[in-house]
């Protein structure tokens, strides 16, 4: 691989977490499309703490104010990323994520996303169909308490794979080998768990993923902001997130037509896991509710109860979550809306 250059589209807390670890691998480059943060990572960069790295300092190669700016800058520059990684978050009413790299992929770049919820990949294979596509979820907890700023909470666990429907075998060949080469960059940045799977078994590891997301994220919103230990400790709460896990995964394994693979981690695994966080970390989702913005509800809870019943399943305590929460989210921007209207 040439010397890699990396795109990191949505530098907040994912983002930022990994941009500023592949910036500390030799001859990789790193640049970043911001948003609300633009002005502070133009002026002091992205400031990253971790209980397990050092700290450190990422400016950008180039940080661009939006997408805009990186198409311009591209066409000025001849610019060509070997990789965009796509760490925004899934609001579906926002539109078609995958516009945001419109102009932006070439021919030899990989779109990695590094995103929670299931079927995310879809909308990128639709509109980059000669493209790479790469599918990673991660259980980094990580948090930008303060435009630029970024407290990396607990874990790096990361699983890694290439999205592959209907791939021939020559496509398949160079998405794996660019998969490999994506996760050697992630091996060499300090990230010890990187687990590099085919595409069934990275689809697997979504629907895993999924399964906690949909658990523990809107548990949080509910109940109104424990941190993730918080609720694994409350005995209710504990019985509630081992069911919504495991009606995920049963409704998994049946329609990927396996049992749970073994090198994924079992649910009580899992929630012993989180008892062991000590950082005070929340859910993602905890983060935008609290700061009024809207959360990832169809990535993490529509998709998974759709896709169940396309294939004539059920997830009810998922349905029961999704429809509250979707409730929940519907009134308060109404809300929003009449108290925007008086002020005006
Ligand atoms: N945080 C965590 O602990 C974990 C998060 N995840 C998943 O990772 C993904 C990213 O989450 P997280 O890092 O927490 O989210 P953040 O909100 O911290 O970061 C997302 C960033 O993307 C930016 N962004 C969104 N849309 C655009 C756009 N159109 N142009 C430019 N920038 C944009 C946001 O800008 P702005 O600030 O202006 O909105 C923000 O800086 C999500 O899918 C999440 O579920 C997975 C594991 C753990
Ligand atoms: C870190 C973890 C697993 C917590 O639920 C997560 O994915 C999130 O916060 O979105």
């Amino acid at each position: 691989m040439s010397s890699p250059h990396v795109l990191v589209v949505g530098a907040g807390a994912i983002g930022a977490f990994f941009a500023s670890r592949l910036a500390t691998v030799p001859g990789v480059t790193v640049s970043a499309i911001c948003r609300s943060n633009y002005k502070a990572v133009v002026a002091n960069g992205l400031r990253v703490t971790s209980p397990v790295f050092d700290e450190t300092v990422l400016r950008p190669a180039f940080t661009f104010c939006s997408p805009d700016e990186a198409r311009e800058s591209k066409q000025k520059h001849d610019t060509k990323w070997s990789h965009l990684l796509v760490a925004t978050k899934l609001i579906q009413e926002l539109g078609d994520p995958s516009a945001l790299l419109d102009g932006l992929v070439n021919e030899g770049s990989s779109i990695v996303l590094m995103q929670n919820g299931l079927g995310i990949e879809d909308p990128y294979k639709k509109r980059f169909p000669q493209a790479t596509i790469i599918s990673s979820t991660t259980r980094t907890s990580a948090i930008q308490n303060k435009p630029g700023h970024i407290k990396h909470n607990f874990l790096t666990r990361t699983t890694i794979g290439p999205f592959t429907p209907n791939a021939n075998e020559t496509t398949s060949d160079i998405a794996t080998q660019r998969t490999q080469e994506f996760a050697a960059l992630l091996h060499s940045a300090g990230i010890p768990d990187v687990d590099i799977l085919d595409h069934a078994g990275m689809q697997f590891a979504r629907w895993h993923k999924t399964a906690i997301n949909a658990a523990m994220n809107p548990t949080a919103v509910l109940a109104r902001g424990p941190t993730n230990r918080a609720m694994v400790l409350d005995e209710e709460l504990e019985i509630h997130l081992k069911a919504v896990m495991k009606e995920v995964l049963d409704v998994a394994c049946k329609i990927l037509g396996q049992p749970l693979p073994e090198w994924l981690p079992r649910i009580a695994d899992v929630i012993q896991g989180v008892k062991g966080d000590t950082s005070g970390s929340h859910p993602s989702m905890w983060v935008d509710w609290e700061a009024g913005r809207k959360v990832e509800l169809e990535a993490i809870l529509g998709n998974p109860l759709r896709q169940a019943r396309e294939h004539g399943l059920v997830l009810p305590r998922t349905q029961t979550i999704y429809a509250l929460l979707k409730k929940a989210q519907e009134v308060r921007e109404n809300q929003h809306s009449i108290e925007s209207k008086l002020q005006t």
